[in-house]
Formats: C-alpha cells, structure tokens, sequence
C-alpha cells in the first residue's frame, strides 16, 4: 500500500450505523468500501459481492485474511483481495487512495496496529440502544435475533470506545442522520482538501 493512502475505518456496535456512513461516504464522496467475508446467512436484499462475501466454513480458508474475528457466532474477515478491489475503484475516483472498511472494535484495533496512521478510525455510537434496537428491527432483522445480539458482550465490548483506540478515533453520535452526515462532510473535507 502507498503510503499517501488511507482508510477510513469504520467501528461501533452492530446498529449503530456504521455501514449507512460508509453508504454515504460512497454516495456523495465516491469512497470505496473494502467488502469483507462472513460464514453468516445473508438477511433478506443482501447481495453477495456487494454486502459481503458470504462464504460456507469450505470456502473461507480460501482467503488471504489481514484479520479475523468470531461475532455473535460466525467468522468475519477483511482480506487482501478484498482491500485489493477497493484500492482498483478508489484509483479510478475522484479522490483516489481513500477507501473505507466496516468492522467491530477488535478489527478496528487491528487496523489501527498494522496500518498506523494510514488507519482513519471512526467510532459511530448512539445514545439510546432501545432507540437502535429498533433501528435494526426496522431493517428486518429477526427481532428475537436483535436481542440476542444486543444482550452479547461483543455488543456490548463494541458500545464503548475501547481503550486502544481513545486519542485516536473521531466519535460520530449518530442520534440524529442529518447531524452524522454532516459530521462525516467535516472530517472528510479534513482529510481531502487540508
Ligand atoms: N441516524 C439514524 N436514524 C435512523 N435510522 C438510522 C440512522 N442511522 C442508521 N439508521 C438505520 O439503522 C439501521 C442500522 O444501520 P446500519 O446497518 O448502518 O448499522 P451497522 O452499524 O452497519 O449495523 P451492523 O454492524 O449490524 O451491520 C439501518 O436500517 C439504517 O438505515
Ligand atoms: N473484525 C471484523 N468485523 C467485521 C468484519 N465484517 C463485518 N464486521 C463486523 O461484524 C459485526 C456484525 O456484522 P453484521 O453485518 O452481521 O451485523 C459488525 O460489527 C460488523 O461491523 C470484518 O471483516 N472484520
């Protein structure tokens, strides 16, 4: 990786909104994001190739992985060939050599090891998680699935800015969706145009 790339690590609870931001970042932004593996079934309108890689326990030993991690039950994983593709569209957009990556606190962590200060960290929260269960129940997911996963330490471990990654990531509230997205045009014209 070039040293003058970055990417924009994307971190925070499940519901919290992470992968909204990094819609949005592509949107208005033209932002890759880095498409990451998982061994779970899709939810109803994902796409292979474009939500996840949905793999089966076969075919995951087939990537190259720069991190792994179990959530809530299945493996999740950010591969080389997967940053690989998401540097091939940063090069041919408008700002080339940004790129962002949806993952849990530990992957964030990881990142944030590995690539120093080419690791952007955002660490997207909300002030109510009755107000997010009901976010991800609204997205269809299974409500009995949405309490389980929102009883679970990983849930919980991902609610709070870890240690590791205080001094180093920007907070995004995202309480209220016109409020984040103007957070993220902030720190984006930071990063492009300072
Ligand atoms: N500020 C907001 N106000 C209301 N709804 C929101 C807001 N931000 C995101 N949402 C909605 O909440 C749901 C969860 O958001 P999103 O999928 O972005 O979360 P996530 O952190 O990526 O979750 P996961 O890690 O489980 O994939 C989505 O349906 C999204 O449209
Ligand atoms: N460390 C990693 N975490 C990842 C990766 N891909 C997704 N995730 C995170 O897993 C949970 C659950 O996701 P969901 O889509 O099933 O709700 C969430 O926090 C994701 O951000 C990854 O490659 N590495």
């Amino acid at each position: 990786m070039e040293n003058e790339n970055r990417v924009i690590v994307i971190t925070g609870a499940s519901g919290a909104g992470k992968t909204s931001v990094a819609r949005y970042l592509r949107a208005k932004y033209s932002v890759p994001r880095v498409i990451t593996h998982t061994t779970r079934e899709p939810r109803e309108g994902e796409i292979d190739g474009v939500d996840y890689y949905f793999e089966t326990e076969d075919s995951w030993g087939k990537n190259h992985f720069i991190e792994q991690v179990n959530y809530s039950g299945y493996k999740y994983g950010s591969s080389y060939e997967g940053l690989e593709r998401a540097w091939a569209k940063s090069k041919r957009s408008n700002h080339p050599g940004v790129i962002s990556l949806v993952v849990d606190t530990i992957g964030a962590i990881t990142y944030k090891e590995t690539l120093k200060d080419q690791a952007i960290i955002w660490f997207v929260t909300v002030s109510d998680v009755a107000g997010l269960r009901n976010r991800l129940i609204a997205r269809g997911d299974n409500p009995k699935r949405v309490v389980e996963r929102t009883s679970s330490n990983d849930f919980e471990r991902d609610m709070h800015l870890p240690e590791k990654l205080k001094n180093r990531a920007t907070v995004i509230i995202n309480d209220n969706w016109q409020l984040t997205q103007e957070g993220a045009d902030k720190f984006i014209n930071k990063l492009f145009y300072m």
